[in-house]
C-alpha cells in the first residue's frame, strides 16, 4: 500500500480501515467503528479559504484523554530570546558531540537562535538536535510553533496522528502546531535542524515570472496515509506550550487515529527534487531564487521566515564572480549544512554545524574562496555537485541563546575567514 499521499495543502482523505470515513459530513451521530471525531484546526475558522487548514480526525479515544499536564525541565529548549545581549559578530559552530547518555529527539534539541515569542504568533527559533535512542512510549506536539525538521545524520522515522513519515538526510519534514509525534531512530544516530515557526504555516511562494513550474513542486509533497496503534498502557504526552515542557500521563497510545481528512498535515519534502533555477547570463542572483517554503508576514512580499536550499546546480554565468557576493542584509541568515561542502566557504563549515549572519552584519565568501573564484576560468561551467546547504533567514534578528554563546562548539576564530582578504586596490590601475 502506498503510505504517502502527493500534494501540497491538499484536501486529503484517508481510512486505515474500509469504511472508517464518514460520507457526506464530519460529525455523524455514531461514527464507523466506534470512533471519536475531532476537528484539529491549525488557522482561524475564518481564514480565507486559500489559507484555511483544518483536518477530521477519527480516532479511538479523544485527544482530551489524559491527566493534568506538570512542568517538566525544558533541557535545552529556549523560547525566551530577550534575556542577553545580541552580538553584531558573524558566529559559527561546529556539529553538536554525540550525547553520551541516552537522549531522543525531545531531550536532544538545543536551541541556538530565536526572536519573537510564542503568545505573539511571530517569530521562530533555530535549534539543533542530537539523539542516540527513540522515543518510547513517549509522544510530543508543540502548541507554539510548526517544526520544520531538517534531518542531517541518520534516517529518522516520524510516527504521527496522521501517519508514519521516514526521512533521510536531503529531506525534510514539517510538522503542524499541535500535531502528536514521535520519532524513532533508525540509525544509531539521529542529527538535524529545527526551525521553530511562531508565525503564518509554511507555504509555497508564488511563482511571478518563473511560470507554472519551478522551484520546490507542490506534487513532490508527501503527506502519509492513516495509520493507527490500538495500544493501551502506560504513556506519556509531551507538550511544548508558551515556551515551556509539560508532561501529562495517558493510559494509551495518542497516535490513534484510524482516518482522517482535511489540508492540516504533515508533510515531508526531497530537497533533491527541487528545481534550482539561476542565471543562464550573467551576475549571482539573490537567493531568494532558492526558496523551497515561507512563512508570510503581516507585510505583503516580506517573509517572517524563509527556508532556503543551495542545491547541486551548474553556474555558467559569464564575467561573474560566481559563487555569494559580499553583502549585508536586513534579514538574519541562520545557515546548516546538510552534506557536502558549501561555496561560498572554502573549510570551517562542516556538514551538522551552523553559522549566524543576523542583520547588517557583513559577510560572504571566505578569503579562499574569493581567490580561487576571482581567477576561474569562466568558459567552462562550474559543476556543483554533492552538496545540500540551507538557510533560515528570517526578518527580524535572530538573538543566539547563552548556550550559543558559551558552548565550546563556537568557532572564536571565525572572523578570521576573511581577514586574510588582500587589498587589490590600485588607483591607476582601472
Ligand atoms: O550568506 C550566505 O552564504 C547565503 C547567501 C547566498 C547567496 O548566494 C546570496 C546571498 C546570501 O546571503
Ligand atoms: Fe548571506
Amino acid at each position: 500500500m502506498n503510505r504517502y499521499q502527493s500534494g501540497f495543502g491538499n484536501e486529503f482523505a484517508t481510512e486505515a480501515l474500509e469504511g472508517a470515513l464518514p460520507v457526506g459530513r464530519n460529525s455523524p451521530q455514531r461514527c464507523p467503528y466506534g470512533l471519536y471525531a475531532e476537528q484539529l484546526s491549525g488557522t482561524a475558522f475564518t481564514a480565507l479559504r486559500a489559507d484555511n487548514r483544518r483536518s477530521w480526525l477519527y480516532r479511538i479515544r479523544p485527544s482530551a484523554m489524559h491527566a493534568p499536564f506538570e512542568r517538566v525541565d525544558d533541557g535545552r529548549i529556549v523560547s525566551d530570546f530577550g534575556a542577553i545581549e545580541t552580538p553584531p559578530n558573524q558566529l559559527r559552530w561546529n556539529p553538536l558531540p554525540v550525547p553520551l547518555e541516552p537522549t531522543d529527539f525531545i531531550q536532544g534539541i538545543v536551541t541556538m537562535a530565536g526572536h519573537g515569542d510564542p503568545h505573539a504568533q511571530s517569530g521562530a527559533a533555530a535549534h539543533l538536535y542530537v539523539a542516540n535512542r527513540s522515543m518510547k512510549d513517549r509522544a510530543f506536539y508543540n502548541a507554539d510553533g510548526e517544526m520544520l525538521i531538517v534531518p542531517q545524520q541518520g534516517r529518522q522515522r516520524f510516527v504521527t496522528e496522521f501517519g508514519v513519515i521516514d526521512v533521510e538526510p536531503q529531506e525534510i519534514v514539517v510538522i503542524p502546531r499541535g500535531v502528536r509525534f514521535r520519532v524513532e531512530l533508525l540509525d544509531d544516530i539521529a542529527r538535524g535542524y529545527i526551525c521553530e515557526n511562531y508565525g503564518a504555516n509554511f507555504r509555497l511562494p508564488d511563482l511571478g515570472p518563473i511560470g507554472s513550474n519551478g522551484l520546490a513542486n507542490p506534487r513532490d509533497f508527501m503527506t502519509p496515509t492513516a495509520a493507527y496503534e490500538d495500544v493501551d498502557g502506560s504513556h506519556v504526552l509531551v507538550a511544548k506550550f508558551m515556551g515551556h515542557l509539560w508532561s501529562a500521563r495517558m493510559d494509551h497510545s495518542p497516535i490513534d487515529v484510524v482516518a482522517w481528512h482535511g489540508s492540516y498535515a504533515p508533510y515531508k519534502y526531497d530537497l533533491r527534487r527541487f528545481n534550482a533555477i539561476g542565471s543562464i547570463s550573467y551576475d549571482h542572483p539573490d537567493p531568494s531564487i532558492f526558496l523551497v517554503l515561507h512563512s508570510a508576514s503581516d507585510t505583503p512580499g516580506v517573509s517572517s521566515i524563509d527556508f532556503v536550499i543551495f542545491p547541486p546546480r551548474v553556474l555558467a554565468m559569464q564575467d561573474t564572480f560566481r559563487p555569494p557576493w559580499f553583502h549585508r542584509n536586513i534579514a538574519s541568515e541562520f545557515m546548516g549544512l546538510v552534506h557536502g561542502a558549501y561555496d561560498a566557504k572554502a573549510e570551517g563549515f562542516s556538514p551538522g554545524g551552523a553559522s549566524l549572519h543576523n542583520s547588517m552584519s557583513g559577510h560572504g565568501p571566505d578569503a579562499e574562496t574569493f581567490e580561487k573564484a576571482s581567477g576561474a576560468d569562466l568558459s567552462k561551467p562550474d559543476v556543483i555537485k554533492d552538496t545540500m546547504a540551507f538557510m533560515f533567514e528570517t526578518r527580524c534578528v535572530l538573538r543566539p541563546t547563552r548556550h550559543a554563546l558559551e558552548s565550546a562548539e563556537l568557532q572564536g576564530d571565525y572572523y578570521r575567514c576573511w581577514q586574510g582578504l588582500r587589498k587589490h586596490f590600485d588607483a591607476l590601475k582601472p
